[in-house]
């Protein structure tokens, strides 16, 4: 798929994630389903979205030692989800795991799911990795250095803000894929997000992919909304 748009399906339940989709006419949109709505649902909704044909990005950000990681992935892989991830902070060692999992989880004949690795959050500033975390490097180093690790552990892209997309393309193929959360129109909200672009901001920066939840889903008008960030994204009708 060319340049998804991600709706990110932050609700309490299914049936209110479904619910969603039908009345703003979003049948068969790319998704995300992240913690919230899995931990409530299970594979089920997974499941679901797959057979109503969303492209599902199953954001779970797994996080532990390798061996649990990798059985975990061969489970993930087996719902033919498209998108999976982990944290980069899990290591190289992980992440090589994460790969091997879902290789084994995958059906003959199937691609496996893409494996995409969190560098910084995108709710993360450069005080709290420094102050808190005692990190002692600014925001860019840190995700450049997540990047090139998770790349030659073998991950197909990582998750970013739009922010470090062209430090991160100076060292890496640009077949390497750049997902960015952290979008926002030019006056909405930004919530917890810290580092956050416009779409069209991302669009020019080469970003391959965007996540979009609270603009939409938490618009007066879900499906005028959904079309103006789709719009400055794909750059259609201008
Ligand atoms: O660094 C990250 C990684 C994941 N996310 C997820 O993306 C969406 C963003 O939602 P908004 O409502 O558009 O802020 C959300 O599901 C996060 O869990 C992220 O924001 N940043």
């Amino acid at each position: 798929m060319k340049k998804p748009l991600y709706l990110a399906l932050d609700f309490p339940s299914g049936t209110d994630a479904l619910r969603f989709i039908q009345d703003y006419d979003l049948e068969g949109v790319p998704v995300k389903v992240g913690m919230e709505l899995y931990y409530k649902e299970g594979a089920e909704i997974v499941k679901t979205l797959k057979e109503q044909g969303h492209h599902v990005f199953l954001d779970l950000k797994l996080h532990d030692i390798p061996n649990t990681v990798r059985s975990a992935m061969r489970n993930l892989a087996s719902l033919r989800v498209d998108v999976v991830n982990v944290h980069a902070a899990g290591g190289s060692e992980m992440i090589r795991a994460a790969k091997a999992g879902l290789l084994e989880g995958t059906r003959e004949g199937d691609n496996p799911p893409l494996l995409l690795a969190v560098t910084q959050l995108t709710s993360t500033t450069e005080r709290m990795l420094q102050e808190e975390l005692r990190i002692p490097l600014t925001v860019e180093e840190t995700v450049v250095n997540y990047a090139q690790m998770s790349y030659e552990a073998g991950a197909n892209g990582v998750v970013c803000s739009a922010h470090e997309v062209r430090a991160i393309r100076q060292e890496l193929p640009h077949s390497f894929h750049l997902l960015c959360p952290g979008i926002r129109l030019e006056d909405g909200d930004d919530h917890d997000q810290k580092r956050v672009v416009t779409p069209n901001r991302a669009r020019e920066l080469g970003v391959d992919s965007i996540v979009v939840g609270r603009g939409v889903t938490k618009a007066d008008e879900p499906q005028k909304m959904y079309q103006l960030f789709e719009k400055e994204w794909s750059y259609v009708n201008r």
